[in-house]
């Protein structure tokens, strides 16, 4: 051993090395006492015996090109080694570079992906594309959480709207949905029920705005059937308190310190007052979600407008012959922000409309169709609320889009009548929509002193502008909404 510290390391470190990779296995007869050294002799030992491409933190990488690869930039071929003078060797300095022997990560996900693709028959793309997928969430366990989830199943498979193309319908398991929360919420067009639900399809939660205040009243008499969820009034458990049912929004009437009664599913609801008959069907609108018209008042779309008009048109009181009664319906808002493409493709897309492309080609320009919206989650809804169902009352749907109406007829929802959404901007130069039915009148809010005008939303009132303009007229245009243009001319013209 020399005294050298510095020598002395080296050896040692050489000599356990020889030791280590001897062919009969070492004996540890403690004559190398234990110290900290510049050469972890463990290091050693593993890059000597798994190659030169290992290091401590990489197994795929070379931080020094492999000497096994003289075609690498950096590495050295022995067997073309020749002495160079110090000059040569200083202006041919080798330039040591970061290797990564993987394929670039996109190739590797392209791989992967095509391979996902032959085994799921394309359904794995479509939901695992960061791009593609709305929310980069991954799909949920087809299974419902447990097994005493109430669930409701759709009738029928969703279905994009008509403006989509004829690919092949991805394979999805069965829809199981289920209202997790119910709550009052007052607004300013008057209280609403919101509802939330969770399924197993998309990872989202969608919600329902139930309008039916006669429920807040549990003393009087009801004149129209309560808007109820099946599925939050069921017994979730044997052992649930009625606490819990509360606390979940299984009551009726209008909870208060003093008043908690939790709603029972062998609750008989009581017969309607108002003979069905003479009543209007509930009035229902089926809404995207909209981040830029909704949260922070964009005005190239009108979708806050209409979310704050839908709850308006919904909650005007029905004027009957003999009473009047409140307003009721429900606007299930649905998760499918931009038309389904999601908010980052959204974005995407307004700035290629802001290079002269329609809302339609800027979707088409990305990949994406002009609507990649599907409604059986939405048909589920209405059917845990027992809204257009077969043996019940039909729904009147506040809409322009006749894909939506014959969506939602697909998922066997009853629609007996298309109300229009007129732009508050277009109301003024229109011909009066009112609805109008045999013996039954809405109450405009204006001439009762009820409400103000329904102006919620940021910004207030009516949308307009340039961007907005443009926006309605392609959806009149080029996707077919039934609403009348105004032509240069001055006269409406239906399209
Ligand atoms: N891709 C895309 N989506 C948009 C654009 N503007 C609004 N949206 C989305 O469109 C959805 C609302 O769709 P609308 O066409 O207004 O309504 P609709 O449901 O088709 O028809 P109506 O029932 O008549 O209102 C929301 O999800 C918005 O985020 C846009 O320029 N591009």
């Amino acid at each position: 051993m020399h005294d050298d510290p510095c020598c002395s390391g080296v050896e040692d470190d050489l000599a356990l090395l020889d030791l280590l990779t001897a062919p009969t296995p070492p004996v540890f007869t403690g004559r190398y006492k234990r110290r900290d050294s510049d050469l972890d002799p463990l290091m050693l030992l593993a890059a000597a015996t798994s190659g030169p491409h290992v290091t401590r933190n990489h197994y795929a990488h070379d931080f020094f090109p492999g000497v096994d690869d003289p075609i690498a930039e950096g590495s050295y071929d022995w067997t073309r080694w020749q002495a160079t003078s110090s000059k040569d060797r200083q202006e041919r300095k080798p330039r040591l570079k970061y290797v990564s022997r993987q394929a670039p990560r996109s190739q590797r996900l392209g791989l992967k992906r095509v391979e996902e693709d032959k085994e799921n028959g394309g359904v794995a793309r479509e939901l695992a594309d960061p791009l593609r997928n709305t929310e980069n969430l991954p799909p949920r366990d087809p299974q419902p959480a447990s097994s005493h989830v109430e669930v409701i199943s759709a009738s029928a498979s969703t279905i994009a709207s008509s403006v989509s193309t004829t690919s092949a319908a991805p394979v999805l398991p069965a829809l199981h949905l289920k209202c997790m929360a119910r709550t009052r919420v007052p607004t300013p067009h008057g209280p609403v029920f919101l509802h939330l639900y969770h399924n197993n399809r998309d990872n989202k939660e969608h919600l329902a705005i139930v309008v039916d205040p006669a429920q807040l009243d549990s003393e009087s008499p009801a004149h129209a059937p309560a808007i109820r969820s099946a599925s939050l009034d069921a017994v979730w458990t044997e052992t649930e308190t009625e606490m819990d049912r509360i606390t979940r929004g299984a009551y009726v009437g209008r909870l208060s310190a003093a008043t908690q009664k939790p709603s029972s599913p062998f609750y008989v609801v009581p017969p309607p007052l108002t003979p069905s008959e003479a009543l209007p069907s509930p009035l229902i609108r089926i809404h995207s979600e909209c981040f830029t018209g909704e949260t922070i008042g964009s005005m190239r779309c009108d979708c806050g407008e209409q979310l704050d008009e839908a709850i308006r048109q919904i909650s005007l009181p029905i004027k009957l012959p003999s009473v009047t009664i409140p307003g009721r319906g429900a606007v299930i808002y649905m998760r499918q922000e931009g038309r389904g493409i999601g908010l980052l493709s959204k974005i995407r897309a307004y700035n290629l409309q802001d290079l002269g492309h329609d809302t339609v080609t800027a979707n088409l320009m990305l990949g994406h169709k002009a609507d990649e919206r599907g409604y059986e989650i939405a048909g589920a809804i209405l059917k845990d609320l027992g809204l257009g169902t077969e043996e019940g009352e039909g729904v009147r749907l506040l809409t322009n889009n006749p894909d939506k109406v014959q969506a939602l007829e697909h998922e066997g929802v009853r629609i007996v009548e298309r109300v229009s959404m007129v732009p508050r901007s277009w109301q003024s130069r229109h011909v009066d929509h009112e609805h109008e039915h045999d013996d039954v009148q809405i109450v405009t809010p204006g001439e009762e002193g009820v409400t103000p005008k329904g102006a919620t939303m940021i910004g207030g009132g009516a949308v307009y502008g340039d961007d907005l303009e443009k926006y309605l007229r392609t959806k009149v245009l080029r996707m077919g909404h039934m609403l009348p243009l105004l032509g240069e001319d001055g006269l409406f013209h239906d399209q």
